[in-house]
C-alpha cells in the first residue's frame, strides 16, 4: 500500500519543477497554501457526504481525493508520507504493546 504513497510522493516533488499550466499540482503550488487547505476542506466535506449517503463506491473516490491532497499539502510542507507512516507505526506499536500487557496479565490473573 505505502510503494503507491511513495510514488506518488516522487512526482508531487517532480512538479515542484513544473510551470502551473503543466500540471494540476503545479497548479496548487502556484496558487500556495489556502487553496490546498481549500481543496482539503472540500474533499473532507464531500466524504462526510459520501458517508451519509452510504456509497461506498463515493466514499472510495472521495477518500482518495482526500489523501491525494493531503499527500500534496505535506508535499508543500516539506514532509512526505513516511512522517505520517511512522507516526501510525508508533501508536500501533504503542496499542499493540498495551494488548500484549493486557494479555499477560489476564493470563497471571
Ligand atoms: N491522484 C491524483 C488526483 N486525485 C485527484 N486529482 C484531482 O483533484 C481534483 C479533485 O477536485 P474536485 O473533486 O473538486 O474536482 P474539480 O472540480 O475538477 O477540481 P478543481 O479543478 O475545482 O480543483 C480533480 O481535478 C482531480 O483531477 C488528482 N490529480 C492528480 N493525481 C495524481 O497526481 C499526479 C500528478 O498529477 P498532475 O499534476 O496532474 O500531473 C498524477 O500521477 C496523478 O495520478
Amino acid at each position: 500500500m505505502s510503494d503507491v504513497l511513495h510514488q506518488l510522493a516522487e512526482v508531487l516533488e517532480q512538479r515542484k519543477q513544473q510551470s502551473a499550466d503543466q500540471s494540476y499540482v503545479a497548479g496548487l503550488y502556484a496558487k500556495g497554501l489556502d487553496q490546498i487547505l481549500k481543496k482539503i476542506g472540500e474533499e473532507a466535506t464531500e466524504t462526510v457526504m459520501a458517508a451519509k449517503d452510504g456509497d461506498p463506491e463515493k466514499i472510495v473516490y472521495e477518500v482518495a481525493d482526500l489523501w491525494f491532497h493531503s499527500m500534496v499539502l505535506l508535499a508543500h510542507q516539506g514532509l512526505g508520507p513516511d512522517a505520517v507512516l511512522n507516526e501510525l507505526r508508533r501508536r500501533f506499536g504503542l496499542s499493540g504493546l498495551q494488548e500484549k500487557a493486557q494479555r499477560q496479565s489476564s493470563q497471571t490473573n
